[in-house]
């Protein structure tokens, strides 16, 4: 499969680079200066022109906190230049998958999310990027939207690189402890994302698209989530910190998060028969990467 990929460096475009490449795929990544989210007119150009089977809309703008004060380019890099993805994915006649996030949601509901659940963004990232899935949905039926959450890899910035030099300074890290979610390895996505791409071309079936949860099993706390990674630094010789829980209000941000971030990924299992292994499996493995000479 030809599979073109939006973005260049970022942790899912990355890891499909890897994942993908291993599975025999010929996978091409196109980002700036030739793919700008922010120029549709670019977006559509570079997409023409790789002529892909399949296309997976990774870029984005991710900054949660920063685009509470670039709401304009937050929207134009989430909302239309998510959109413009989609139009060329219609122009090539392909099937289109779309990532999306947890951050659409409100956090106030006391289970996992499911997919129909009314979304209610608490912020502008959340905002823009369901203004993106509704550009997909509206542009090109032969959409799938995936929507996945607190993204960890060996690759770019995130929380477990965050908390492993945080530890480097300082004998213990302030943690928040109410907000619940999945933790997700962007390498079980690019498997998943896999998984769906082959799903999508050689079924035609309706019930294969639209919107679906795609988390790792099992949940936790940040604090959660940091304890493990300083256990798991520790047990490989790396730097390691105690984590102090403290609430959303002791640690405060210019963004609002979701409380429950939880994401219900029943459908997925049973439509596309996708099941990412459980957060802290995946961990494991990241952290390998992280710190192969640790041990
Ligand atoms: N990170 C997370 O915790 C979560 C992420 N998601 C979603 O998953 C997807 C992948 O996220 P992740 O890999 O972590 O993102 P990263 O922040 O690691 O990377 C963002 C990517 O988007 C590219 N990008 C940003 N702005 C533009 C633009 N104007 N034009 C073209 N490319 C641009 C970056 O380009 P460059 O390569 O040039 O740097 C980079 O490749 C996104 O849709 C995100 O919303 C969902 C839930 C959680
Ligand atoms: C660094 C740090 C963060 N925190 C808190 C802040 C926040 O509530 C939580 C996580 O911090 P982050 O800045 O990594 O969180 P954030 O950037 O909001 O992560 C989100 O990114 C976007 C792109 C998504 O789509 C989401 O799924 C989610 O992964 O931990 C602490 O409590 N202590 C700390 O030392
Ligand atoms: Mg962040």
């Amino acid at each position: 499969m030809k599979i073109a990929v939006t973005g260049t460096a970022g942790q899912v475009v990355t890891s499909l680079i890897e994942r993908g490449t291993v599975a025999g795929h010929d996978v091409i990544a196109i980002g700036r200066p030739d793919l700008d989210l922010a120029d549709p007119a670019s977006v559509v150009r570079a997409l023409e022109a790789a002529a892909p089977d399949v296309i997976v809309s990774a870029a984005a703008y991710t900054a949660v906190d920063k685009a509470e004060t670039e709401s304009d380019l937050a929207h134009a890099v989430n909302g239309a230049g998510a959109g413009a993805v989609a139009r060329a994915a219609r122009l090539l006649d392909v099937p289109l998958i779309h990532i999306s996030t947890d951050y659409v949601f409100d956090g106030t509901l006391e289970r996992p999310y499911v997919e129909s659940d009314p979304t209610g963004p608490t912020g502008v990232y959340g905002a823009s990027k369901l203004a993106g899935e509704r550009a997909v949905l509206d542009t090109h039926d032969n959409s799938t939207i995936l929507r996945v959450a607190w993204v960890y890899s060996p690759f770019g910035g995130n929380f477990v690189k965050t908390m492993l030099r945080l530890a480097g300074d300082r004998d213990e890290v302030s943690v928040v402890a109410d907000q619940v979610g999945n933790p997700t390895s962007a390498l079980a996505i690019a498997d998943g994302i896999l998984q769906v791409a082959n799903n999508m071309v050689s079924d035609g079936s309706s019930s294969l698209r639209g919107v679906f949860h795609m988390t790792a099993q099992g949940e936790g706390s940040w604090a959660d989530f940091a304890q493990s990674i300083f256990a798991a630094s520790a047990a490989r010789g790396g730097p390691s910190a105690s984590v102090r829980s403290i609430g959303t209000a002791d640690y405060p941000t210019p963004a609002t998060r979701p409380a429950n971030s939880r994401l219900d990924c029943t459908l997925i299992a049973r439509v596309h028969g996708v099941r990412l292994p459980d957060w802290r499996t995946s961990l494991d493995v990241v952290m390998d990467r992280l710190q192969p000479t640790a041990h």
